[in-house]
């Protein structure tokens, strides 16, 4: 799983009881996992098909740094399953986890699902290639 974005909670992402509204995370996991899915097939004519289940481990209090791990779980004709874990930047503790999102190419006229192209293997060698031109060292 790789750590791709950062967010820091602020006032207006609170609930009542003041720490980070469950509906505001589940906005970011939408928008952070579409980010990833439309990079990883390369496409943003992608919709959200499906989000498992969802769980909150932990809160995130005002002036937290969270950020958000993602991973490809699986690749179909249309397709992409994503994971992705939010987390504390400083204790590296869990927020919260979304196992199961599923984004699904669709054409942008008709807006029927359409074979994205891409396999699993692909994207591994696409994310390994990517990964060496950032020269991060
Ligand atoms: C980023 C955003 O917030 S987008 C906004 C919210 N999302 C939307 O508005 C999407 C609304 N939904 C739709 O338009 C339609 O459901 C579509 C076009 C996405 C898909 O239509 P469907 O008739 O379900 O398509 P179809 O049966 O061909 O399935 C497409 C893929 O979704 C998968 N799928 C279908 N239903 C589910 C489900 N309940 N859970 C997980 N995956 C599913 C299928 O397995 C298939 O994947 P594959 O081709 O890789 O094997």
């Amino acid at each position: 799983m790789r750590f791709l974005s950062r967010r820091l909670v602020m006032p207006n992402d609170l609930n009542y009881a003041y720490s980070l509204f469950g509906g505001r995370a589940l906005q970011w996991i939408d928008e952070e996992a579409a980010i990833y899915a439309i990079c990883q097939l390369e496409s943003n004519c992608l919709v959200t098909k499906h989000i498992g289940e969802i769980s909150f481990e932990a809160p995130a209090m005002q002036g937290d740094v969270v950020e958000f791990g993602l991973e490809t779980k699986e690749v179909g004709r249309t397709s992409i399953t994503v994971s992705c874990l939010v987390r504390n930047k400083v204790t590296k503790k869990t927020i919260c986890f979304a196992d199961d999102i599923v984004f699904v190419k669709v054409d942008p006229k008709s807006r029927k699902a359409v074979a994205h192209g891409k396999t699993k293997e692909m994207l591994v060698k696409q994310t390994i290639d990517e990964v060496k031109s950032l020269n991060l060292s």
